[in-house]
């Protein structure tokens, strides 16, 4: 039988109103102790029943002494958010009342909750699966519009519901594996339909796609890296100002201002993006510049947007783009060419060669803020533009990437199986670890170890 828990569901510290949380067995007989429905003695509580608000006064145990006026809500299981019965009381959101309230149910008989520990009940209960669980921690932590667009989706079940298709196909499988381990006498020797070669190839193609999209899921959530660069004085750092919107990086007339790169983190339209801004590359032989330069370099490799930038009257030229990204770190990386400087009525632009053609360009000014919000257009547009977040079932979720490469990695040991004929029995293994793999996404067929960890990092009360 389990215990009851109890905890403050809110932050800690004064505010409007605050929350504590009840759930098990004797939720409903706690609050008949110390909860009234009149504030007067003796103390009226008429029987409490599921899915109701009451207003009414929180006594200490011995009904001696109002502590505060509150809403109480009850729950009755499994029709709750752990799938027990649940009794919340909102009082009024002070350190001392929340804390008193608590003491005096604990006193009743309740246990304090471990973190995370109302959501792991909910688990239990089978009222949600593992990666709603975890949807829950996404959504309280989500750092941008973006990632809590991913994490509702996933509170959903979506990515749940992915998961245990997949699952149910390769079960499908296994079991006309199985009756061929089980009755080998009485069936012919196993052979794998077109249709059951195909169910293993969808399924490693669906896999496959997930892991792909985790990728794309991971920029949104720990940012995407932008690199500025080009030559001294073009106006890098006026740029970086411009996007940030507050002076951070030097701008002089000198060149060769910028040295150290300047990083801040950014973002535009809910999406997370980490700006670097670089010292001017040329050749030199000034020694803190070198350095500069190197590390400038390393910055444009590591980064996924590169803001190629130029003035007027100069060329665009191979040699130079490919010096600042070479070509063997282009693949997968985005560029913008922007043109600085718009403002000089001085002579030509420089215009992309036939190779750099496809590289989208923006105009800007960085001295008179003109074509600014045109460029975090294009930035936008160029990382998400491929991307549907409310639809998508797979958020940036490190667990589920390495238990689909475990996935996949089974199933091509399967693939190979079949081409050469192997024994059910063989087979079986694998396909049963395949099964297993997509099991510890949904929680299935999770270790203990994967529990405790998941859940011991959410907030007590939660
Ligand atoms: N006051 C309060 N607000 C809250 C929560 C809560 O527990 N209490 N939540 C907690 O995180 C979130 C809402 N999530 C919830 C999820 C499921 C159920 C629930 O009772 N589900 C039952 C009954 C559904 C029904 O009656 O339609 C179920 O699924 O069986 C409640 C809240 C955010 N706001
Ligand atoms: N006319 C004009 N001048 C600009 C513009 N943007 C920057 N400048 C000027 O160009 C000079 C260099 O600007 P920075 O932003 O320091 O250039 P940078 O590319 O960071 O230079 P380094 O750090 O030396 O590589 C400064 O005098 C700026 O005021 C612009 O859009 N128009
Ligand atoms: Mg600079």
């Amino acid at each position: 039988m389990t215990d009851t828990i109890a905890a403050i569901a809110t932050p800690y510290g004064s505010g409007g109103i605050g929350v504590i949380r009840i759930s098990g067995p004797k939720a409903f007989d706690i609050a008949a102790v110390l909860f009234s429905t009149t504030k007067h003695w003796p103390k009226g509580c008429k029987k409490l029943e599921s899915h109701k608000v009451y207003h009414g006064y929180v006594f200490d145990r011995k009904n001696i002494s109002v502590i505060d006026e509150v809403l109480l809500i009850t729950m009755k299981a499994p029709s709750s958010y752990t799938a027990e019965d649940v009794v919340e009381i909102q009082a009024h959101a002070g350190t001392i009342v929340l804390r008193t309230i608590l003491d005096e149910i604990l006193s009743c008989g309740a246990r304090l909750s471990e973190p995370g520990e109302f959501t792991k009940r909910a688990f239990l209960n089978q009222r949600i699966d593992l990666t709603q669980a975890e949807a829950v921690a996404d959504i309280i932590n989500a750092k941008s519009v973006n990632a809590l667009k991913f994490a509702a989706s996933q509170n959903l079940g979506t990515l749940k519901s992915s998961i245990q298709e997949l699952r149910q196909k390769l079960i499908q499988f296994l079991s006309l594996l199985e009756v061929n381990i089980d009755f080998p006498d009485d069936v012919d020797p196993f052979e794998p339909s077109q249709k059951e070669m195909e169910l293993v190839d969808d399924v490693l193609k669906t896999c496959r796609e997930f892991i792909r999209q985790h990728e794309d899921a991971c920029f949104l959530k720990d940012g995407i890296r932008i690199a500025i660069c080009g030559a001294p004085n073009v106006g890098k750092s006026s740029l970086m100002n411009r996007l940030l919107a507050q002076d951070r990086s030097i701008v002089t007339a000198i060149p060769g201002t910028t040295r150290d790169p300047i990083e801040e983190g950014l973002n535009i339209e809910g999406i997370p993006f980490v700006i670097a801004d670089t010292a001017g590359i040329h050749q030199t032989d000034d020694l803190v510049e070198i350095i500069g330069i190197e590390k400038a370099k390393d910055h444009i490799i590591a980064s996924d947007i590169v803001l190629f930038m130029k003035e007027p009257d100069t060329v665009f030229s191979d040699r130079e783009f490919e010096k600042m990204v070479p070509l063997e770190n282009q693949a997968g990386k985005k560029v913008i060419f922007v043109i600085n400087k718009i403002d000089l009525d001085k002579g030509n632009l420089p215009t992309l060669s036939e190779k750099y053609r496809h590289i989208p360009t923006i105009e800007i000014s960085a001295l008179l803020n003109k074509g600014i919000n045109k460029l975090k257009q294009k930035i936008v547009t160029i990382s998400i533009g491929h991307l549907d977040m409310e639809k998508s079932s797979v958020i940036p979720n490190l667990r589920h990437k390495k238990a689909l490469e475990q996935t996949v990695a089974s199933l091509e040991a399967v693939k190979t199986g079949l081409a050469n004929k192997l024994e059910e029995e063989i087979l079986a293994i694998d396909v049963k670890s395949s099964i297993d793999f997509l099991g510890t996404i949904t929680g299935e067929t999770a270790s203990l170890d994967i529990l405790d960890n998941i859940f011991s990092n959410f907030c007590i009360g939660k």
